[in-house]
């Protein structure tokens, strides 16, 4: 895979990322916090993982994938969520925390990789099969959002021959009640 390939049937409007893209507003030491390994960092993307299309998932499995698997990483624009830097007033929905203490957040609305199609469970499945968790990129020696088949436990459906992701299942995650509470207030309010 060269190193400029895009998925298949990428959406030509969004920038593909093979690798997070930072905002020129981003610190020196908010980067300086990203390049720490704190100990909850116990997931890692190992320095072998290619950069580019994933193998693993578009947003379905493309094989057997078993619970605590790393699926890809999530890559987007990493910005401060502090004013004035912040989009907190025009949020997208592609917004995820990446460091709370660095206030930095990464948003793959403009750009990112096949993670950013990663759907909600609910309406789909009974539960969700997947998260998105900080981990450490050893590639690049910086904290990193990923999305990984949930550990067996975790939410996970315990049935026996249900735990991971199925070879062609959809790779579902789950972004919360507080996004759906949200999007129901947003949908109610009167049109201005
Ligand atoms: C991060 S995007 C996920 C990818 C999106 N489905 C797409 O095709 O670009 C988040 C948006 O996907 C939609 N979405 C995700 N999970 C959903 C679900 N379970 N039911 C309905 N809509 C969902 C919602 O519109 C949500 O705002």
């Amino acid at each position: 895979m060269g190193r400029d390939a895009i998925p298949k049937n990428w959406p030509p409007a969004v920038p593909y990322l093979s690798h997070p893209s930072f905002a020129p507003h981003i610190t020196k030491t908010q980067l300086d916090l990203l390049r720490i390994r704190t100990p909850d960092l116990t997931s890692s993307i190992p320095t072998n993982l290619p950069r580019g299309p994933c193998s693993l998932a578009g947003l379905f499995a493309a094989r057997q994938l078993e619970p605590g698997t790393l699926i890809l990483p999530y890559y987007g624009i990493v910005h401060s969520s502090l004013p004035p830097h912040s989009l907190n007033h025009d949020k997208s929905d592609y917004d995820l925390w990446l460091n709370r203490e660095a206030n930095v957040a990464v948003d793959a609305d403009k750009a990112g990789n096949e993670a950013r199609f990663v759907n909600d469970y609910r309406g789909v499945r009974e539960r969700p099969n997947a998260e998105f968790k900080l981990c450490w990129d050893a590639r690049s020696g910086q904290q990193c959002m990923a999305v990984f088949v949930l550990p067996s436990g975790k939410n996970a459906s315990t049935k026996a021959g249900t735990l991971g992701i199925a070879k062609g299942a959809e790779i579902l995650v789950s972004y919360g009640k507080g996004f759906w509470s949200k999007r129901k207030e947003e949908d109610e309010a009167p049109v201005q």
